[in-house]
């Protein structure tokens, strides 16, 4: 699908990156499709322009801001593609708003006490601005652990109730990348600082969980190759996967390999599988499964004859 058709199914634009249609997006430090720079972090002491010159030395794409203050405004205006409203003022209307005016999409963090209706409230506060470009984002509750959870069942909810694109606030954990896109996630936001080996297991996770768990239409060429590539990066896995359980298999089994192999099973695989791949139907998945099952055995046998050998 081509930016501007993206954006007219409810995606929002952070420049380039289309949010809320097409794959998943990663937003965080080096190896994401976008940074991210939290202001606050600096508690102000940082000009805005510093933090920005950082960021922009080896990077060109799309910028989110997180301001410090109504002062950084400005340089967010001039140099950014997106703003933060971070979870810890979202309660703070006057900025709210003055960030909305400024016509850049607007990523709303949820507080860690805001419900759904708080939360979504502030979505209300930027178009009642004039500014509709609203992206959600779950940034998780406080526990009584200290700790923090991410409601993903709550940032399903919202994308479900606002129909607005939703971001899924990973910290500087990627472990739950998975669980976030397979819950309807449209972005991962990772901490500013996180590493390439983080903005990687966050990609692997789109790829992987978005190609089962996602639906994509895209409409060009390049954008029809990128979901293609995303699913055949699933199946290498599940194929890797069921190579290694055939290989099980064969040793288990009274007689393995080519000798034992067992047509009536294959078949009964075939039909089962066709149940959920109509389109393709029996007779060609019987042609593809034939030719993973044998790969399968080969490689078994190879196997076997190396543990002998
Ligand atoms: C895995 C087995 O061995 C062979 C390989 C099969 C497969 O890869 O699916 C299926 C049947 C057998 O021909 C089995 O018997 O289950």
């Amino acid at each position: 699908m081509s930016l501007t058709a993206r954006l007219e199914r409810g995606a929002v634009g952070l420049g380039t990156l289309a949010v809320g249609a097409g794959p998943v997006v990663v937003i965080g430090g080096a190896g994401a499709d976008a940074r991210w720079i939290n202001l606050r972090d600096h508690h102000g002491r940082v000009p805005a322009a510093e933090s920005v010159a950082a960021v922009r030395a080896d990077w060109s794409g799309p910028v989110l801001v997180e301001p410090f203050s109504a002062a950084d405004l400005p340089e967010i205006a001039a140099n950014a593609a997106g703003v933060v409203v971070g979870a810890a003022w979202m309660q703070d209307f006057q900025l709210v708003r003055a960030v909305a005016r400024l016509g850049l999409p607007v990523v709303v963090q949820r507080a860690p006490s805001a419900t759904l209706e708080e939360w979504l409230a502030i979505a209300d506060y930027c178009v009642a601005e004039g500014n509709d470009s609203v992206v959600l984002c779950e940034s998780g509750s406080r526990t009584h652990l200290g700790g923090v959870t991410l409601d993903l069942a709550l940032m399903r909810a919202a994308r479900e109730k606002s129909g607005r694109p939703v971001l899924a606030d990973l910290g500087g954990d990627p472990a739950l990348a998975a669980a976030a896109v397979a819950a309807g996630a449209d972005g991962l936001l990772l901490s500013p600082g996180s590493t390439e080996q983080e903005a990687l297991a966050a990609h692997e996770a789109v790829k992987i969980v978005g190609a089962v768990t996602r639906r994509e239409d895209p409409d060009s060429l390049l954008t029809a190759r990128d979901a293609i590539d995303r699913v055949d990066a699933a199946l290498a896995v599940l194929l890797e996967r069921r190579a290694e359980l055939a290989g099980t298999i064969q040793r288990l089994k009274p007689v393995g390999g080519f000798a034992g192999r067992d047509m009536d099973r294959e078949r009964r695989l075939v039909a089962d599988m066709a149940r959920r791949a109509p389109t393709l139907g029996e007779d060609r998945l019987a042609l593809i499964m034939n030719a993973v099952i044998e790969a399968g055995l080969h490689l078994a046998e190879e196997r076997m004859t190396t543990h002998r050998g």
